[in-house]
């Protein structure tokens, strides 16, 4: 049964301080700790506000150069800094690809604020696109470990006289 509607923007302000409930972490392969959520969703339903230290884009880029954390959300002039745990979720939630995306971050009053992008099923991780050109766990390194990974692979179902130069144009390729 739907949920009755509440405006999604007054919702948002409710939970500035508190998480609402209907989401649960959960560990994902790969990915570490992600949030689902436990109830059903409407597109455009307010989900999260995405709490932390609200310092300028400039201290963000600082504090990432120095030591980056994962958990700084860059927004137009700003960075929100949720590296503190403060036991809230939005830090927690994973990136998704443009096609895996089911919720998006907005600014709502003075905070930042995750909202369906459409319908979510009960059970659906949340993801939304962090925005960046790349990611660490896309890397070359990542890259280069899968290929080796596909050369054992050819070399157990008896390829392996093609499994050295395959191995050497793709590390050329990205190297
Ligand atoms: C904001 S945190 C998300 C919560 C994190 N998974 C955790 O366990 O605390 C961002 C970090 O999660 C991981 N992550 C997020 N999205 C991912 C993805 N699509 N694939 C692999 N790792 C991901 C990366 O380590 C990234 O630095």
């Amino acid at each position: 049964m739907r949920r009755k509607r509440v405006n999604p923007f007054e919702e948002s302000q409710l939970w500035v301080k508190t998480d609402p409930p209907g989401f649960e972490i959960d560990v994902f392969e790969n990915k570490g700790r992600g949030v689902r959520s436990t109830i059903p969703r409407q597109r455009g339903d307010f989900l999260l506000v995405y709490s932390g230290q609200i310092i300028s884009k400039k201290e963000g880029e600082r504090r990432e150069r120095k030591k980056s954390s994962g958990y700084r959300y860059f927004y137009r002039d700003l960075c929100i800094d949720a590296t503190k745990d403060d036991g809230r979720l939005c830090r927690l939630i994973n990136h998704g690809t443009k096609k895996e995306i089911n919720c998006k971050m907005k600014l709502c009053g003075d905070c930042l604020c995750l909202f369906a992008t459409r319908d979510i099923q009960q059970g659906e991780e949340l993801l939304y696109d962090y925005g960046l050109k790349s990611y660490p766990w896309n890397s070359n390194l990542t890259l280069v470990k899968r290929i080796f990974r596909w050369k054992t692979l050819l070399a157990l179902t008896h390829h392996s006289s093609i499994a050295l130069p395959v191995e050497k144009l793709l590390l050329k390729m990205i190297l």
